[in-house]
């Protein structure tokens, strides 16, 4: 629960139980007041109304309104002349389906449920009235607002011949048009026009819930960095600081550095973070001269780049092994596998007329790979713009990435990232080098070449492709099936002879550029609204964990302060209203639009009052 402590500003009541529940409008937040004086921002008028006795013309229910903010417990606990203990909240299920741009008030027209109205000003009047024992707070106006309710009430009463639930109701409802959300901001509006046309179609659980392809993606990568699978290898229990080591390779050696080395995901022991440890196997420190290197790393942030946040020595492993510490991206595929794998045959049938089994093909060799169809222009060009960005992002630090290498490339959904970095830097460092920026200038003209030569590769979905003696052959396929753009591009890249740029590349990418930019725009929107969404289910959530607390006490033995009786028994009578609601014909009444919006009720404290028919 939040401790949220509030300066008390009006007047209700120290004495009063439900101050200690009392929701402010500012800040919906649960506001445990032990021993303190009560603070209120604004009264507290949530009401609902209580069942009792009586009988309808109809079907032998009755319903009686009663004060706001709480009602007299005994009216239910103890009704003499109603034998029958149950209650329902009568609300028809006449209704449509809920559809996008509806409110879940517009889908039932005829409906008892009373729609928000116009709030009264803030009053720091508070009417008292005791009850049985029982004290009971509201504000002066409210209290005025009963008065005419009941009276409603008495003039569509079963004497008169109304339907006593519906049509009271609907006078309650006309009775308070000065009535409303104190906060409408607290409600999410259904999505923006803008975002509703980028939707699928819509589906009722689209209202409340973010899309399934959004949540599973998201549960599995919540999935996949809670996994502690140890791939039956013997590890320590901890390094260093971090716990819970995890395999991310089956192997121990890595191919593509320039010593041995295996990676992990674990777990930060202070934190609780999930990091990715990059282990360099039997590495001894020469010089801690390189760790300025280290520091340029660690400094160096961009969403093209896995940081880099510490490099320590440890014997943890049963060797002098140097770790790396860099974020961890769950659910992240190298561009190797993602790009340069054979694709499973999932049938088994195998196309005889695609690679080597057809020996007079027109197509080339190249052509004949098994790593899927070649890509489209745009996703090329989507991996070029992110690689270039995190380059030069890596040039302008006067650092060079010097892996730059399919296996050391990490995608994470869209998102492309440099992974690995400083390691060459570490494992090669020359102290005795005296120009360190004339090697720097070097390796960062072999990023450009190796960039070029990722491209080319990714342009012909082959590795193959940038060996010497296929280079040629490449490009012509590129000159056929991309624009001369990419082409151009490519070539410039591979040209050692001059200096290059990464900042160069900028005018070859072009209007492109904007393409990317109002696919991510419009990707954050449709985000955006989700967060929206999700914020409000949240508090929702907040809402009913408080309401389970206090609910469903009754080894409290009938604590007064506790939810069995007094003031917190109309939160038990919310909590039926709420999920147990029944039909005219006594079929449970299930409709999600209607729980959300009587919580959002609570919560924004709305005066609005509810008819609870106890049943004959
Ligand atoms: N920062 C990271 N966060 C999460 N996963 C990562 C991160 N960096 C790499 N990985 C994943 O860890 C695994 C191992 O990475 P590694 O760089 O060793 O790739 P590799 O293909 O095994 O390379 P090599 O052939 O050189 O061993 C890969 O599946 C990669 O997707």
């Amino acid at each position: 629960m939040d401790q949220i402590f509030y300066s008390p500003l009006n007047g209700v009541p120290s004495e009063s139980k439900l101050a200690t529940y009392m929701v402010t409008p500012q800040s919906p937040e649960f506001i445990p007041r032990l021993n303190s004086s009560p603070s209120f921002y604004s009264p507290y008028s949530s009401v609902i109304a209580n069942g009792s006795c009586g009988s309808n013309g109809g079907g032998g229910a009755g319903g009686v309104v009663v004060p706001p903010i709480v009602a007299k417990p005994t009216s239910v606990l103890g009704a003499p002349a109603c034998p029958s203990t149950a209650y329902s909240a009568v609300t028809p299920i006449k209704g449509r389906p809920l559809i996008r741009g509806d409110s879940p008030q517009s889908t039932n027209n005829d409906s008892p449920r009373l729609t928000p109205q116009p709030s009264p000003p803030p009053t720091t009047a508070i009417h008292q009235e005791n009850v049985g024992g029982t004290t009971y707070f509201y504000p002066a106006a409210a209290a005025a607002g009963v008065t005419t309710t009941s009276q409603a009430c008495s003039s569509s009463s079963p004497e008169n011949g109304g339907r006593y639930g519906q049509h009271h109701t609907a006078a309650a409802a006309a009775a308070q048009m000065s009535l409303s959300f104190t906060h409408p901001g607290h409600v999410y509006p259904g999505p923006a026009s803008s975002v509703l046309s980028l939707q699928p179609k819509t589906l009722l659980s689209s209202a409340f819930f973010m899309p399934s392809e959004m949540r599973s993606s998201i549960q599995a990568r919540n999935a996949i960095s809670n996994t502690l699978e140890t791939g039956g290898m013997e590890l320590p229990l901890e390094v260093d600081n971090y716990h819970g080591l995890c395999p991310l390779e089956p192997m121990a050696v890595n191919l593509k550095l320039p010593v041995p080395a295996s990676s992990y995901k674990a777990t930060h022991s202070n934190t609780g973070v999930k990091y990715f440890l990059r282990r360099i196997h039997g590495f001894r420190l020469q010089s801690t001269k390189c760790m300025s290197v280290v520091e340029m790393w660690k400094k160096l942030q961009h969403s093209n780049v896995v940081q880099l946040r510490e490099v320590f020595t440890t014997k943890a492993f049963g060797d002098h092994s140097l770790v790396l510490v860099y974020d961890y991206h769950p659910g992240s595929q190298t561009l190797l596998s993602k790009y340069f794998t054979p694709s499973v045959e999932t049938n088994g049938y195998t196309d005889p007329f695609s690679g080597e089994a057809r020996p007079f093909s027109h197509k080339s060799s190249l052509q004949r790979t098994v790593n899927g169809p070649m890509l489209a222009e745009n996703e090329i060009w989507f991996i070029i713009m992110q690689l270039t960005a995190g380059l030069r992002a890596i040039h302008q630090s006067g650092l060079a990435c010097r892996t730059l290498d399919p296996t050391k490339i990490i995608i994470t959904g869209r998102r492309v990232r440099f992974s690995c970095l400083g390691i060459s830097d570490i494992v090669s460092f020359d102290p005795n080098q005296a120009n360190q920026l004339a090697v720097i200038t070097h390796y960062q003209q072999e990023d450009l070449t190796s960039l070029g030569k990722l491209v080319l590769a990714l342009a012909c979905r082959c590795l193959h492709s940038i060996h010497r003696d296929q280079v040629q052959a490449s490009i012509e396929l590129v000159a056929r099936n991309y624009s001369s753009d990419l082409r151009n591009l490519i070539l410039y890249l591979l040209t050692t002879t001059n200096r290059r740029a990464v900042s160069d590349l900028m005018p070859m990418i072009g209007a492109r550029f904007y393409i990317q930019l109002d696919a991510l725009q419009t990707q954050c929107d449709m985000q955006d609204d989700e967060l929206a969404k999700e914020m409000e289910n949240g508090r929702l959530y907040r809402l009913l964990v408080k309401l389970g607390c206090i609910n469903e006490r009754p080894e409290l033995n009938m604590d007064v302060t506790w939810s069995e009786t007094g003031d917190r028994y109309m939160l038990k009578l919310f909590r039926d209203y709420l999920f147990h609601s029944v039909s005219e014909d006594g079929r449970p009444w299930l409709d999600h639009a209607h729980i959300v919006q009587c919580l959002n009720k609570l919560d924004a404290g709305t005066m609005e009052k509810n008819i609870l028919k106890t049943c004959s």
